[in-house]
């Protein structure tokens, strides 16, 4: 089923796929207190539009939907990322926080000029960090005074700090990330290509970012984004994305205690299909293969991360 053809105004990109309706009930139970560490709203467009910088428009995904979805798979709590759809314009994403009774934390894009008594109304809805974003086909690159100048602004608020970035990117930003005082997650591994061999010289870079930095988190999510050769999590398959397993396990096993887990819906930008997102909470006990794993994953990191004084 699609969402329409438009959002409010707008038009989606061309080729755009929709957001899976009526995923399956996962086989996978989660333990309990299960938080969905990455997810996103899209608008709805009629009411909290689209950025105009943006590079690409989404179907609406709206938090009463997301909030159906959590409840649907076995999720207590979320985790909502501003997307780069909306820019630096966080009132869907605000909303969505305020509309969740305490029952999702939110991360935010802020710009230099971001003042402080914005910064304590964003804290107050639910906010707990920023999104630095150094994917190309997402967004403009920031420069990195900037971001340094928002770090400064945001680490008395005790936030932290998201960054996406692809794993080729990952020697020029290097030194840059290491000398971000805050606690920093990495979206989707910091993006291997999994064609390549899970101990080879890139994904090491990336374990001796995370090995050398003990203040990085990562989320090991986005199988369906980072798979080749899948299989895809549609028609009941219980074994998806092998190709990334070793990739996720590896991390999980390696940092049990910096890891984190999202659906990623509404998944923006898939381009060869949609998974079904009860078969991706399937997928997370391929990578944290013990309950004592599962419980760090889905309960304890981002309890500790996000709702640090407990409840
Ligand atoms: O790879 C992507 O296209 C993507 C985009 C966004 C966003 O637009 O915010 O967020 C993600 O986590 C992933």
């Amino acid at each position: 089923m699609t969402h329409g053809d438009t959002t409010g105004d707008f038009e989606k990109s061309e080729g755009w796929l929709d957001w899976y309706d009526g995923p399956s009930t996962p086989t996978f139970r989660l333990p309990e207190g299960s938080v969905d560490a990455h997810c996103h709203v899209f608008g709805p467009g009629g009411q909290f539009p689209y950025a105009p910088q943006r590079k690409y428009t989404p179907c609406d995904a709206s938090a009463d939907q997301l909030f159906a979805l959590r409840d649907h798979l076995g999720f207590d709590r979320n985790v909502i990322v501003q997307a780069t759809c909306h820019g630096s314009d966080n009132r869907a994403l605000v909303d969505a926080l305020q509309r969740s009774a305490g029952r999702a934390r939110g991360v935010a894009t802020v710009r230099r000029d971001v003042t402080d008594e914005q910064l304590a109304e964003l804290h107050e809805a639910g906010v707990r960090g920023v999104r630095f974003n150094f994917v190309k086909r997402l967004v403009d690159r920031v420069p990195t005074d900037s971001l340094e100048e928002i770090v400064a602004k945001i680490s008395p608020l005790g936030w932290h700090v998201v960054i996406y970035f692809e794993a080729e990117d990952l020697p020029e930003l290097y030194d840059f990330f290491s000398s971000i005082p805050t606690d920093v997650v990495v979206d989707h591994m910091g993006r291997p290509d999994v064609t390549k061999d899970p101990d080879g010289p890139e994904f090491e870079l990336f374990l001796r970012f995370m090995r050398e930095n003990t203040n990085v988190w990562t989320k090991v999510s986005c199988p369906e984004r980072l798979s080749v050769t899948g299989p895809r999590a549609l028609d009941g398959e219980q074994h998806a994305y092998r190709d990334v397993v070793p990739f996720a396990r590896r991390v999980v096993e390696e940092f049990p205690d910096r890891v984190l887990w999202g659906t990623d819906w509404p998944h923006p930008n898939l381009k060869d299909h949609m998974p079904d997102d009860g078969l991706l909470v399937d997928y997370i006990p391929q990578i944290a293969t013990t309950p004592e794993l599962q419980q760090k994953l889905l309960v304890d990191n981002p309890r500790r991360l996000y709702w640090p004084e407990g409840a």
